[in-house]
């Protein structure tokens, strides 16, 4: 892939940059001094084998655990702001378990979501119908038809489209999403990775991810991760032709570690041609 020779910013594009990230477990660095540049307009993916410190890394970004080093946002710096205030500088995130709240409809959980943006006193006041940035979001994860059912009764696909689209409705200009294809269908899989494109063209998108399929289908850039250090980072054709990147993923062979060039983490199989 290309050099990049230019700073982001002046380029015109939205980024997240990170420097010098450490994450100190009583003494085990679950990162350990990573720098990434996260940019808008491409889909990034981080993969790595278990435990290389991928979801601690979004952790860190979003004020749930303690980091050292800097990670800036639009001239602030996350690792010095509290989650809530993360949210609202527009960094939002994902869980591997969906967190929708299963007893309100689809319509509702979307407008508890974008409540952070109103005031106590907007919260409070009577809604005369369905505010346009609710409907966009509700069209845009594909879920119109749906609005007034409850979340609890959504295919697992759905869940994590509505998780989405409540990124959406809080104007999350970057979305760090972890697994979000764990467990779907074939279908559901095509259909969020045309999602993350759609939405990806103004955004900041992260996806932690281990089906290599659905990597090597919609990965503008992948950052491989290995013991809380970044081990390579680019395209897919350039991470799978790294050496460095076979010997970690190859060395620990098996269903957990598999190698990321043939094989589908999650179901371990072969998918040589
Ligand atoms: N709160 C914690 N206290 C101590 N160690 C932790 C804590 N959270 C994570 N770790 C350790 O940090 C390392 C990185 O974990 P992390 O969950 O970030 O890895 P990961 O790359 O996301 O793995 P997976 O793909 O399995 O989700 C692991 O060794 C894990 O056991």
């Amino acid at each position: 892939m290309s050099v990049q020779t230019h700073r982001p910013d002046e380029l015109g594009h939205d980024y997240l940059e990170i420097r010098g990230l450490t994450v100190d477990f009583d003494g085990f660095k679950a990162i350990d001094g990573v720098d990434l540049t996260l940019l808008q307009g491409r889909l990034h993916f981080l993969i790595g084998p278990n435990g290389a410190g991928k979801t601690t890394l979004v952790d860190a970004v979003t004020g749930l655990v303690q980091g050292t080093g800097r990670a800036s946002y639009r001239n602030q710096d996350l690792l010095s702001m509290k989650s809530h205030r993360i949210v609202r500088a527009g960094v939002g995130r994902t869980f591997q378990t969906a967190t929708v709240f299963e007893e309100l409809s689809v319509l509702q959980n979307l407008d508890i979501a974008g409540g952070i943006h109103r005031s106590p006193w907007g919260m409070l006041r009577a809604r005369r119908g369905v505010p346009a940035y609710v409907e966009e979001a509700l069209a845009t994860i594909g879920l119109s038809h749906l609005r007034d059912r409850p979340a609890g009764v959504l295919a697992h696909g759905q869940k994590q489209w509505l998780e989405i689209g409540m990124l959406l409705v809080q104007d999350a200009k970057v979305m760090l999403l972890d697994e979000p294809v764990a467990g779907m269908s074939a279908e559901e899989r095509e259909q969020t990775g045309e999602l993350l494109r759609r939405i990806g063209h103004e955004r900041t998108i992260v996806v932690i991810e281990h089906d290599m399929d659905f990597v090597r289908s919609f990965a503008d850039v992948v950052t491989v991760m290995h013991g809380g250090t970044v081990l390579a980072e680019g395209d897919v054709a350039t991470i799978q032709a790294d050496p460095r990147v076979q010997e970690v993923y190859l060395g620990h062979q098996g269903a957990e570690h598999p190698d990321p060039g043939t094989t589908d983490e999650t179901t371990g199989e072969d998918q040589r041609a």
